[in-house]
């Protein structure tokens, strides 16, 4: 709760004279200075031909004079290129030292998420020989560490024994890894080879969602994993395992820390971005961060992309899914996504579309319920266009670019500012227009009001649907309704002793 209060001056000093990335023009390819000619190639085999404004000022802050200096924090609306922004200096600065160690690691909040960054990473990496990796608990952990780390051959008589003499040589397979924390957290406490010694780069996405959930304190741990040899953390032997490059000292990037008269320390680097940055100092100081610099789109916390147009649409609650599907019919054929407030909620509304008779549209659920593969599969076939509307909870809001959604529709109205957000920045991604349309009913109006005056572009007119296509579709409507409670009834009886 304490995170959705509107701080009008941020607590942190740093965050109040933040660079505004909407100053920040989009940069044709070959006016982005010391570009690498296979990146670029490769962006523009993505059909890529500008920088949008985030990825021209974080280009400018690590690659260019910025230098990366400071530990970058970056609050620019869904859909902005938040992805690119961290893949590309990450990619052209590692490829100027090619030694296979995980220099670079990349966590985000879900799998599904996941998957989507390692393909941005896999496109723009491998034209310089950089290899990504994944841990997310996509495949069995064995498939995973065989996918990580080259296991040394094993001679007749070696032993995997710490105190050996000969102690084995592993090699990471990788130089970019995406992982989510749990499956980061298995990696660093139980595979033999895998080890973040030789970081340089660290990237927190969707830090607000990371930062509130702890996850067996994967923070901390990677943090201290990768604190300097100084230190004496890796001093002792028997911690790990060293990999064939543990010879290798790693020349982090230096930073200077006021105090110390500018002595250089190896620091870690790090970029944490988010639609809906916390400011909370809190939970902020849990990254570490050196010297952070704020880059941020507009004056406001929240701001919501150029092109989403907002509506409200009005009825009464008992008849929100005959709205819903008159809303969907008056929409065509485009991609709608739909969020409800919970996983049950949309199993049952999903179980309810699917009771009416001859709808034509093709409506599937995604949900933290199901497997996921379900899950993934699902999401797979929306992307390729295979059904038109998917219901889901708020466990597909964070991040996930579907291409082509149109539309988004709050079943339920969001609770909170951060989730609108990103509900609503699943459309009128990277400058594409879209619309988002929230049901409520007359009593929700004044807080849901209150609640988008929080964001900047939070304008939400209201939309009619024409009272025609309710009427046509009350009959099939009421049928639905009891085909819908004839099988919950049934699925609810109990088995007879
Ligand atoms: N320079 C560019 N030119 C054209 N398209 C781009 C460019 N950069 C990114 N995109 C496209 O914009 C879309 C949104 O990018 P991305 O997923 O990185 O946004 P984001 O800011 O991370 O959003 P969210 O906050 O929702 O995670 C993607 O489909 C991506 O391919």
């Amino acid at each position: 709760m304490g995170e959705e209060k509107q701080h009008s001056i941020p607590a942190l000093p740093w965050m109040r004279d933040p660079v505004d990335v909407t100053l920040s023009q989009q940069l044709p390819l070959h006016s982005v200075p010391s570009l690498h000619p296979k990146l670029k190639l490769a962006l523009e085999e993505m059909g890529i031909t500008n920088l949008f404004p985030v990825q021209v000022a974080v280009w400018h802050e690590t690659v260019g004079p910025g230098n990366f200096d400071r530990d970058i924090c970056v609050n620019s609306p869904t859909g902005s290129g938040k992805t690119l922004a961290y893949a590309l200096p990450l990619v052209q600065m590692l490829s100027s030292h090619v030694t296979k160690c995980i220099r670079a690691l990349v966590v985000v909040p879900t799998r599904d998420l996941a998957l989507q960054v390692k393909k941005v990473f896999d496109a723009v990496a491998s034209p310089l020989g950089l290899r990504v990796g994944l841990a997310v608990g996509q495949s069995s952990v064995a498939d995973e560490i065989s996918e990580l780390v080259e296991m040394p051959a094993r001679e007749i008589g070696t032993c995997y024994d710490p105190q050996c003499v000969s102690l084995p040589r592993f090699q990471s397979k990788v130089d970019i890894l995406v992982a989510t924390p749990g499956r980061l957290m298995d990696h660093i406490n139980t595979t033999i080879g895998f080890t973040l010694e030789h970081l340089y780069y660290l990237v927190v996405d969707e830090t607000d969602r990371l930062l509130r959930e702890a996850y067996q304190s994967w923070l901390p741990t990677v943090l201290e994993l990768t604190q300097s040899k100084d230190d004496g953390f890796f001093q002792s032997a028997d911690s790990f395992f060293p990999c064939s490059v543990g010879a290798l000292r790693t020349r982090r990037r230096c930073g200077v820390e006021r105090g110390f008269k500018d002595k250089p320390y190896p620091r870690l680097a790090k970029m944490v971005l988010s639609a809906t940055l916390t400011q909370d100092p809190g939970r902020l100081i849990q990254l570490n961060l050196h010297h952070p610099l704020l880059l941020k789109a507009g004056q406001m916390r929240y701001r919501l992309p150029e092109n989403l147009e907002s509506y409200k649409l009005i009825c009464e609650t008992k008849v929100k899914p005959l709205y819903l599907i008159a809303l969907l019919k008056s929409l065509g054929e485009e991609k709608c996504l739909v969020f409800t407030k919970s996983v049950d909620s949309t199993h049952r509304l999903c179980k309810l579309l699917n009771c009416f008779e001859d709808l034509q549209i093709d409506i599937k659920e995604y949900s933290s319920l199901q497997h996921q593969r379900v899950r993934s599969k699902t999401l797979n076939e929306f992307r390729k266009g295979k059904f038109q509307v998917l219901v889901s909870s708020d466990a597909l809001t964070r991040g996930m670019d579907v291409e082509g959604v149109r539309n988004v529709i709050n079943y339920d109205v969001p609770k909170y500012i951060k989730t609108y957000v990103h509900r609503a920045g699943r459309t009128a991604r990277a400058g594409h227009t879209g619309r988002c349309f929230t049901l409520m009913s007359e009593d929700e109006v004044g807080r849901f009001k209150k609640l988008m005056r929080k964001a900047e572009g939070g304008s939400c007119p209201e939309h009619f649907v024409p009272s025609s296509l309710i009427e046509a579709l009350n009959t099939t409507y009421q049928s639905a309704l009891t085909k819908y409670k004839e099988i919950i009834s049934k699925t609810q009886k109990k088995p007879k002793d």
